[in-house]
């Protein structure tokens, strides 16, 4: 049996900002680092350890990491950065307000625009500043590769390379893995592990900064999934996630 551990970055300042956010670099606010701190003491107190860590490219979900593991005195660890891991790419809709978008389009609106599987955000110009084609992060990637927006079915489409060539083979090798990554690129890896229907899965939202096992078998098909610490106090949290898209 494998044990995956899953944690989305802790609250970031546009989080807490209600802000639309995707492939934007913000960084995690107090609450934020308390959530990863609190991670890394609850998988300390629970006796978990790791071989290798996995996050993305946005310090949001690399403050996370590094918090997590400080707590558990494990910063030694080695870390792998991954594009493929990076939150959904929000398009036109970076930097707004969520709450003023469901003001203006609809709480159905923005459902769709946040949870459907296969409707993106408007699309963002290319020339738009708030577009990452021009960041050197990127610069090994052709500019199309670079989303000007995404909905759940393109992440997916990025996050499942990075499962079957890179995080797989590590975990059937007998590593044991920890990812650090975002709310829609966990809900795609999620939608796969599980076999989520894309019609379920607009109903799914993952707090932030609660560390999340899964207990694989050897094909890492899913035994058991659950959050660490209280149960009661994940779900309030996902529900929070879930009304952060109303008017
Ligand atoms: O990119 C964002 O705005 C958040 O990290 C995830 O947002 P969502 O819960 O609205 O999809």
């Amino acid at each position: 049996m494998h044990k995956l551990v899953l944690i989305r970055h802790g609250e970031s300042t546009w989080n807490l900002e209600n802000r639309f956010t995707g492939w934007t670099d913000v960084p995690l606010t107090e609450t934020g680092v308390a959530q990863a701190r609190e991670a890394g003491r609850l998988l300390k107190a629970a006796g978990y350890e790791f071989d290798v860590a996995y996050t993305s490219v946005l310090k949001r979900a690399i403050w996370t990491l590094w918090h997590c593991l400080d707590e558990m005195e494990r910063t030694w660890l080695p870390v792998v950065k991954d594009w493929r891991l990076n939150e959904r790419h929000y398009g036109a809709l970076q930097g707004l307000n969520k709450g003023d978008m469901a003001k203006q389009y609809g709480d159905q609106q923005v459902l769709i625009w946040r949870r459907s599987y296969d409707t993106p955000p408007p699309v963002l110009d290319a020339a738009d500043p708030r577009g990452q084609r021009q960041d050197p992060r990127y610069a090994k990637l052709a500019p199309e590769q670079v989303p000007l927006t995404e909905c759940l079915k393109d992440t997916v489409a990025r996050v499942l390379p990075c499962w079957n060539e890179v995080l797989a083979p590590a975990i059937k090798s007998g590593q044991r893995l920890v990812i650090a990554a975002h709310g829609n690129s966990i809900r795609a890896l999620v939608k796969y592990l599980d076999g989520i229907s894309d019609a379920d899965i607009v109903g799914l939202n993952i707090p932030n900064g609660i560390p999340l096992v899964y207990e694989l078998d050897d094909e890492l098909k899913p035994i058991r999934s659950y959050y660490l610490g209280d149960p009661e106090a994940a779900a309030k949290a996902a529900a929070a996630v879930a009304s952060q898209g109303k008017a």
